[in-house]
């Protein structure tokens, strides 16, 4: 109980200082889909606790003002959504009534009061009961009427935002208080509205859109009942009209369809949205439905998954690798995720790009997966694509002609074809070089010192054909001397590093044969298995040992490493490596590694993640100082979704539990 209300405190002050930076300063220090994990983070303790804190943003909405504007008091507060990210929460929150479901526009709320048919004031929401009088800017917003010919007293809410194409535009040549460009088109809008200067409001562009009638219109209340009615009758007053759906039915398709369109229709308009609206269209249920100090309860804010950044594909970036494999990489212009600059995201393979029709130039859609990973989701330009003009003929770094490859993949019963890019040079440099970096890497033979650019001189001088040439660079001292950056003492202290390297052990010398899938997961339990001895390996590889039958390794580790052994290539280097270095025996139980972002974590898994068995994947989940737990709750950490996942997903994405694909999971761990 004490610890989770530290918690709570904690998050109190922390929320509330991300509110200021983000409604007083209009230059927050985090996303908002991390804002918003916190905040549910602390309703859920609030209502565990019983205890809330009066100074809780769950029970207020924006922030106090400190400005130099006028303070203007909303007769009727303005207050906040209740959010969700579940379509499931939007289907019973419509339960058979008449919803207006529209777009949520990303920028500031404001209130207009009209009397006489004269605007009056215009506000900022500030804490819901305080706001801003910005009423100078009136002129300098666009859609906003300051006569009309409504004489009763209107009172209007909406939003003043800025289209996504002029922030673009805008972002270029302005700073936010901090100094830095600004995040987001919200952001931008805040900071123009509330401009003392209206020309300087007037500059950026900045529209307002209506979404409520707070007072006012009471004839078409009485005949209609109808928010949407209200609003529509605002159109003859001179405003513009937010987007929205109606509907008195609605499922799960139906849901996924009000939601495309509206999107699309955004996309289309231009509009800076971070979710859509749904709100009850009756106004005398509406009023039944009563409020919290944070927002009225007859409206329900959808709030989308994933952030997804707009930017531009420059070029695809095509980089062999050591398998011969062309991998793709994405270049694109740098966009702002999280406090980092991306601008580059794996594309995984042909079918992959295939399957977006990504060619450069296209707008595309960049997410932070879980906060971790870049990824194209979506490009907005499709329609010209083509294989041919997109992918190089020729190894781009040896010229050789480049191959595809389609391997069949069955999910889910389904045949599913990915196609690689390859360059079969046994001699491309590229490859080459990354088989040398791979084989003095941390996990391999782990020589200081050897790094990818010495690496590159060293190959290209002829010196390193094969890896037991590392142990004979002292034939090249005098040279190596000589080389620019080189000298006596750092000879020396590579040669050193490459003597150390010979004492090793069974588990690195198998890794740095670099054997397809033998890392350390593999290499330990082959270890375990053959008592650390490279010769007891051999022999059993000799007389065509089943590795099926070792814990968690499938028919293609079993192929993979007979495989590998039938190349007189590898068979050569396995043995005239060996004879050079010294296999250290070491103790046979399972060491824990510590330096992984897993430790002290529950991890949950679903699905299936190959190549491991379940309790294989649990071992290895233990291994990582981490804990393995058979079910989600809040106190999950991760779940690790693999193919064919059942409800424990739903259940992670309902609780806001970060999701790994195993392929995630994997390279976090560096495997
Ligand atoms: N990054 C940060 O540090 C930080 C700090 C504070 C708040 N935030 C963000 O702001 C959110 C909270 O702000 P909020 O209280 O303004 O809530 P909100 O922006 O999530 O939703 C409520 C607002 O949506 C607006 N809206 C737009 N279109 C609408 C429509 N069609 N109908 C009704 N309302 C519409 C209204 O102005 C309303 O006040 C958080 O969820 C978070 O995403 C971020
Ligand atoms: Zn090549």
């Amino acid at each position: 109980m004490k610890e989770r209300l530290i918690r709570q405190r904690e998050l109190t002050a922390r929320l509330n200082t991300y509110r200021d930076e983000y409604y007083n300063q209009n230059a927050p220090s985090v996303s908002d889909a991390v804002y918003d994990r916190l905040f549910d983070e602390l309703t859920e303790l609030e209502e565990e606790t019983g205890v809330v804190m009066s100074n809780s943003p769950t029970q207020t909405v924006g922030y106090p003002v400190v400005s130099r504007l006028p303070q203007a008091k909303h007769d009727i507060p303005l207050l906040s959504l209740d959010k969700t990210k579940l379509i499931s929460e939007l289907l019973a929150f419509q339960d058979g009534r008449t919803v207006d479901f529209s777009l949520k526009l990303d920028g500031l709320t404001t209130e207009i009061i009209y009397e006489g048919g004269l605007l009056q004031r215009l506000s900022t929401r500030g804490d819901g009961d305080i706001g801003e009088d910005i009423t100078h800017n009136a002129e300098a917003i666009e859609g906003i009427p300051v006569q009309i010919p409504y004489k009763e007293r209107l009172v209007v809410a909406g939003e003043s935002f800025i289209h996504c194409n002029d922030f673009e535009r805008l972002r270029q040549k302005l700073v936010d208080s901090t100094g830095k460009p600004y995040r987001n088109s919200r952001n931008l809008a805040a900071g123009s509205v509330r401009a003392y200067n209206s020309a300087v409001c007037a500059k950026r562009c900045v529209h307002f859109l209506p979404f409520a009638v707070i007072e006012g219109l009471p004839e078409i209340e009485a005949e209609t009942d109808s928010k949407r009615m209200k609003l529509a009758k605002l159109t003859e007053f001179g405003f513009g009209r937010v987007r929205s759906i109606q509907f008195a039915t609605a499922n799960n398709d139906m849901m996924d369809l009000h939601i495309k369109v509206l999107r699309d229709k955004a996309a289309e308009e231009d509009l800076p949205i971070d979710g859509l609206v749904m709100t009850y269209d009756s106004i005398s249920y509406s009023r039944t439905c009563g409020r919290t100090g944070h927002h009225f309860k007859d409206g329900l804010a959808f709030k989308f998954e994933d952030e997804l950044f707009e930017t531009r594909l420059d070029h695809i970036e095509w980089t062999p690798t050591r398998s011969g494999e062309i991998s793709p990489v994405a270049v694109f212009d740098t966009v702002e995720i999280d406090g980092c600059e991306v601008s580059r995201a794996t594309l995984h393979n042909l079918s992959f790009i295939e399957g977006l029709e990504l060619m450069p130039g296209n707008r595309i859609l960049v997410s932070k997966r879980n906060m971790i990973i870049p990824q194209v989701e979506e490009n907005l330009d499709r329609g010209d694509f083509s294989m041919e003009v997109l992918v190089p003929s020729l190894c781009p770094c040896c010229g050789y002609q480049t191959m595809i490859h389609t391997t069949q993949k069955r999910t889910d019963g389904e045949q599913k074809l990915t196609k690689t890019l390859f360059c079969h040079n046994p001699n491309c440099a590229s490859q080459n070089l990354r088989k040398f970096v791979h084989f003095v890497g941390k996990k391999a033979m782990d020589i200081d010192g050897l790094s990818e650019a010495t690496l590159e001189q060293f190959i290209a001088r002829g010196w390193l054909q094969d890896f037991t040439d590392i142990y004979r660079l002292d034939n090249h001292r005098d040279e190596i001397i000589r080389m620019d950056g080189f000298g006596e003492r750092s000879w020396q202290r590579l040669w050193d590093a490459i003597q150390k390297s010979r004492n090793t052990t069974f588990e690195r010398y198998l890794i740095a044969m670099d054997i397809p899938m033998i890392g350390n997961t593999a290499s330990a339990a082959l270890g375990r298995c053959f008592d650390q001895s490279l010769r007891a390996f051999e022999v059993a590889v000799d007389s065509g040992y089943d590795f099926t039958q070792l814990p968690d390794f499938g028919e293609t580790l079993h192929n993979n490493i007979h495989e590998w052994f039938s190349v007189e290539e590898n068979r050569i280097l396995w043995e005239e490596l060996k004879p050079m270095v010294n296999i250290e025996k070491k103790e046979t139980a399972m060491s824990v590694v510590q330096d992984n972002p897993f430790v002290g974590k529950t991890l949950v898994v679903t699905g299936k993640v190959e190549p491991y068995t379940r309790d294989g994947i649990n071992a290895k989940i233990y291994s990582l100082g981490a804990k393995a737990g058979s079910s989600v709750s809040k106190n999950t950490d991760y779940l690790i979704c693999g193919e064919n996942a059942g409800s424990k997903l739903a259940k992670a994405q309902a609780l806001g539990v970060a999701v790994l694909s195993p392929a995630e999971f994997f390279r976090m761990i560096g495997e």
